[in-house]
């Protein structure tokens, strides 16, 4: 049997065995690290044929622990933390699960710009400490909601702000003004969201800073933030600053930066505390995004192992 290493969280822990379907093709799976340890993966990396990756970084040095490597199968959409020429370099497909989880992180954020805009978590740790005043709030519907990256999930977004009658605006460089209409969204450039919005949601694939302090500079005091993508999109020192200055009202988040290694973010200092809220990048984590995950990433993997095109590569690069 060839080996498969899996370090996905999510592997295994849904209601499709991925362990049988890949036992029927003829591989046994080892299990590694979900922060993709290299000292820790270096054994089980030299026999392993076939990667099921989680978030972690796979690195040229990962690759080249790995002689017999064929496929890096992320279980997830996010492929940044993955070095696509040093796999391409040395003749690796790298595959996604694009849209598998675009419905559960649609769905989460606007959970957080709700517990955001009425305080919900704030309001229940009052309750428990025998505080019963009440906080205000505002109505999604009666917002300016700006979407950055207008991909799958944006779209999503969009399509559940539809239904509270906000006013929804985009920014996507890759999308053309009918495309983000077709989506449900009125053009909008980032830079004009800082003034004109009182939510921007970020959808975007991590890499870039979008959230830097000049843009802060520029922003509504009423402004919420939510960021449910990359933990590199958000300048989180200059975040901590203007929020503590009152130049923005609010942050909710489903990644730090470091959320994989417990580092302690600026951001989760105690006096932010009723003006941040921060979910454990479970935002992919729902029943049915965790299944489609785990099938559509064996599916590559095994399309590759059987020498034929995956139905979801990445592009690299290049
Ligand atoms: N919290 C989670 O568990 C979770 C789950 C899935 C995805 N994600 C993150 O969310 C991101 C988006 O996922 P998706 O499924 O919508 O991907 P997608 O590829 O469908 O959409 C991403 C969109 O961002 C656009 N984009 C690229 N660079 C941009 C920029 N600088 N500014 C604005 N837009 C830009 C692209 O053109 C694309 O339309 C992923 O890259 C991943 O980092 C997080
Ligand atoms: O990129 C993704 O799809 C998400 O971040 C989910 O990744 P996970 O497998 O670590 O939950």
């Amino acid at each position: 049997m060839s080996q498969i290493l899996a370090t996905s969280r999510s592997f295994g822990s849904g209601s499709v065995d991925l362990v049988a379907r890949l036992a029927e093709n003829g591989h046994s799976v080892s299990m590694g690290p979900s922060d993709h340890d290299l000292d820790t993966l270096r054994p089980l990396l030299a026999d392993a044929v076939a990667w099921v990756a989680g978030t972690g970084p796979v690195t040229a040095a990962h690759l080249d622990a790995a002689p017999n490597l064929r496929v890096v199968a992320r279980y997830g959409v996010g492929f940044e933390a993955v070095d696509l020429a040093a796999a391409e370099a040395r003749g690796i497909i790298v595959t996604n699960t694009p849209g598998a989880n675009s419905s559960a992180v649609a769905d989460h954020a606007v959970g957080l710009m709700l517990a955001a805009l009425r305080g919900i978590p704030e309001g229940d740790r009052r309750v428990r400490a025998g505080d019963w005043s009440v906080l205000r709030g505002r109505e999604l519907g009666s917002l300016t909601v700006g979407i950055v990256g207008f991909g799958r999930i944006g779209q999503g977004v969009a399509a559940r702000l539809t239904g509270f009658g906000s006013r929804v605006v985009a920014h996507d460089p890759w999308m053309t003004t009918e495309q983000i209409v077709a989506g449900g969204a009125e053009p909008l450039n980032f830079t004009q969201m800082a003034a004109e919005c009182d939510i921007v949601t970020l959808h975007a694939p991590g890499g870039t800073t979008l959230v830097t302090p000049d843009w802060l500079a520029s922003a509504t005091p009423s402004l919420v933030i939510i960021n449910t993508a990359r933990p590199d999109l958000v300048d989180e020192q200059a975040l901590a600053a203007a929020l503590r200055q009152g130049a923005i009202a609010g942050f909710a988040a489903d990644t730090l930066a470091g959320d994989t290694r417990g580092d302690a973010s600026p951001l989760l200092a105690e006096d932010l505390a009723a003006r941040v809220i921060v979910t454990p990048h479970f935002g992919a984590q729902t029943v049915e995004a965790v299944d489609n995950m785990g099938s559509i990433a064996v599916t590559n993997l095994l399309a590759v192992l059987n020498g034929d095109t995956p139905p979801h590569p990445v592009r690299t690069k290049a």
